[in-house]
């Protein structure tokens, strides 16, 4: 009750702040976006609602129930809950940018994406390993990328029930993945979930996803470091895993090292290790490793720790984290831009009916596909006069 007080105090106060002065909270954006007299969205920074400036009070002070609020915006798809969102995010990047001019230090948190097989035991994992890092004197942060909750319409994944013990840390917090919407939806709500976490002083934040689908790609593309959970299996299980997830993981954990599976793990050790040496790391100065862990017994959770603060140092220090960083901001950019297209054109009736046509001609073969796009396109930026470049 007192720090809602003293919020809402705060955010008063600080909301006149902003109206008396010209946007004292986003300097970077009056000069390169105000100045240069692009129109955009972010010319709501003048009058915030005084929602977004209590969430903005609420995440720098740690509150968790303003945190989760501040999750479930991000989450809507309500185009006023889509602009309150934005302008909280980019009150949080400005404040962001202004302490890392003071502090020169860009990066201060790291981001863990985990993946593995249904059963495999990521959520035992993370459990354990999420209590050691608390006794490590950091606060975690714990999300979760699930495409079977988009189809089942629950969230099996990332449910707190799984997690008992660290969900009732104080320094801990768990978000379910939501249960609605497309993966790439989900997938860009977490990843700004994200930055809203770090916000909230939640340090080192790990995405858990299963190998199911794109969505170990996208969880990938939002992390600094990527950990691949395999069960304590080798030979045909190894050929059975997707090439493609092995090459992008910078850490392989085989869980379940203990008891019957205790030598199996130390096999699957041997022959991951092998496998990755025919691949190509992701970056230049980190070659993958391959540990035995076991959840169970909480062996090899000091010694994954251990790795994973190697991988960070290393890569901040090189600088590779705060590109990688950079490349995924483009990247979800541009799956932004797409996507904001695509609904754009979807919502379009007039242009939904010549889609509609046009499929119809495309599926019976009496027009190419290439050429019916083209219509489309030439037809939607024509209709908003958007000039075409060729
Ligand atoms: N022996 C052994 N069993 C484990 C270990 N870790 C997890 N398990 C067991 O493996 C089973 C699956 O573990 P979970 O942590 O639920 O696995 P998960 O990957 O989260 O599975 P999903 O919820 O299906 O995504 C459970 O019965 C765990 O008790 C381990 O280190 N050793």
């Amino acid at each position: 009750m007192i720090l809602r007080t003293a919020m809402k105090f705060a955010s008063t106060s600080f909301n006149n702040s902003i109206k008396k002065s010209y946007n004292p909270m986003c300097p970077f954006l009056n000069k390169k976006l105000f100045k240069q007299n692009i129109s955009c969205s972010y010319s709501i920074h003048h009058d915030l609602p005084s929602k977004v400036l209590e969430l903005y009070e609420g995440i720098k002070m740690k509150d968790r129930y303003c945190l989760a609020k501040a999750i479930t915006l991000v989450e809507s798809i309500r185009k006023d809950h889509k602009t309150q969102a934005q302008q909280l995010l980019s009150l949080i990047l400005d404040t962001r940018h202004e302490r890392a001019k003071e502090t020169g230090d860009s990066i201060s948190t790291f981001r863990i994406g985990l993946s593995g097989p249904p059963g495999v035991g990521k959520s035992t994992f993370i459990e354990r390993f999420g209590m050691y890092v608390l006794s490590q004197g950091h606060r975690v942060a714990v999300l979760a990328v699930d495409p079977s909750s988009l189809k089942t319409g629950g969230s099996i994944m990332g449910d707190k029930t799984r997690m008992p013990e660290l969900s009732q840390q104080d320094n801990a917090y768990i978000r379910p993945s939501a249960s609605h919407g497309t993966l790439g939806g989900v997938a860009r709500n977490t990843n700004e979930a994200l930055i809203l976490c770090e916000a909230a002083g939640y340090d080192v934040c790990l995405v858990e996803t299963v190998g199911v689908g794109q969505s170990e790609t996208m969880v990938a593309e939002m992390v600094d470091m990527f950990v691949l959970m395999v069960p304590p299996a080798g030979g045909d299980e190894i050929q059975g895993l997707k090439k493609g997830i092995v090459e992008i993981s910078d850490l392989i954990v085989v869980n379940k090292s203990d008891g019957v599976f205790a030598s199996a793990a130390r096999e699957a050790v041997t022959e991951y290790t092998s496998a990755l040496k025919y691949l190509h790391p992701s970056s230049p100065f980190w070659q993958p490793r391959v540990i035995k862990v076991s959840a169970k017994t909480n062996s090899g959770l000091d010694e994954s720790w251990k790795f994973m603060q190697d991988y960070y140092n290393i890569m901040k220090s090189s600088n590779e984290l705060y590109k990688r960083r950079g490349k995924q901001r483009k990247l979800w950019m541009w799956r932004q831009i797409t996507s904001e297209l695509l609904d754009r054109l979807n919502s379009d009736k007039e242009i939904r009916n010549l889609v509609d046509e046009l499929e119809q001609k495309v599926f019976h073969g009496e027009i190419t596909s290439g050429i019916a796009a083209d219509y489309v396109v030439d037809n939607f930026t024509h209709k908003y006069n958007v000039t075409k470049t060729n």
